[in-house]
């Protein structure tokens, strides 16, 4: 495969598998809260998209600092929630810590591209020590935190597996370009387990009864959400720019409303068992 061809590739993972992972948001926040009114969810997740589109315009470093951050969450709650024995606050920390170990390796493994993302979508320099600096005290307090997590019995023995994934994927990184290697990490460790996970809870099972459920009820919204980036960058021509650029743009827009669902799932999926 040439150049483009993998950039193709990486493109068709992240809009196929990794958008559909969040089209079923609001049939999740039906089932985990106590009210049905899905126009209700459905105006509640529009406007968190507006206000932060409106955050976006009015400070947009700000705004891309959240996004990580938020994000790294997102990730490191999806890796490790399986592994938690009792939820506290220390495990939360480590959510945070964690994902967003993750996201500064990928950073540091494609910085130039990275910095010229950042510029495009913030006019900021981004400097090269808040990319190293942030991921060598992420990896020192992931450490200990995970330390502290198993010694106070928060974690399974088994999260030793996790170690064995993040290096396996911190490799793969290494090997490949951005938007392959993000699409990778995106669509492998994160989309599929969370797939995976939504399905169980919203069915009871995962069979293929299930997933075809699954993409019944939610292949609308993903088709809105795919004809929103085509919108997106044919409105505002991103034609100047990578399309790497405009899948950044629409997970920002949308990460927000789907990580407070997710979390909430994931909460709901604790208290249960
Ligand atoms: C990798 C990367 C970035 C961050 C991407 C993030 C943080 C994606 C989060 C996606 C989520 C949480 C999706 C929902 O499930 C930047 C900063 C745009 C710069 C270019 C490289």
């Amino acid at each position: 495969m040439n150049g483009s061809q993998v950039q193709l590739f990486a493109f068709s993972l992240i809009l196929t598998i990794g958008m559909l992972h969040g089209a079923n948001d609001l049939s999740i926040i039906r089932k985990v809260s106590s009210s049905s009114n899905i126009i209700g969810y459905l105006m509640w997740y529009v406007f968190v998209i507006i206000a932060v589109s409106f955050l976006f315009v009015l400070f947009k470093p700000l705004t891309l600092f959240l996004f990580i951050l938020v994000s790294g969450f997102h990730f490191g709650e999806q890796h490790l929630f399986k592994y938690v024995l009792k939820p506290s606050r220390l495990l939360r920390v480590l959510y945070l810590f964690y994902g967003n170990l993750i996201l500064f390796i990928i950073f540091s493994i494609n910085l130039n591209k990275v910095q010229q993302i950042v510029f495009d979508f913030s006019g900021y320099n981004l400097p090269v020590l808040l990319v190293y600096v942030p991921t060598m005290v992420l990896g020192i307090l992931v450490l200990l935190f995970f330390i502290l997590g198993y010694n106070r019995n928060l974690l399974e023995k088994g999260v030793a597996i996790e170690l064995a994934y993040f290096i396996i994927i911190t490799g793969i990184l290494y090997l490949v370009s951005l938007p392959l290697g993000f699409a990778i990490y995106f669509v492998f460790w994160h989309s599929l387990p969370s797939l995976r996970d939504q399905i169980k809870h919203l069915y009871g099972k995962t069979d293929k009864q299930a997933y075809f459920g699954y993409i019944k009820s939610s292949w609308p919204y993903w088709l809105v959400s795919l004809l929103g980036i085509i919108l997106l960058y044919w409105f505002f021509s991103f034609n100047h720019y990578d399309f790497l650029n405009v899948i950044f743009y629409m997970l920002l827009l949308i990460t927000f409303p789907h990580v407070i669902v997710m979390h909430r799932l994931f909460n709901s999926i604790k208290t249960e068992s």
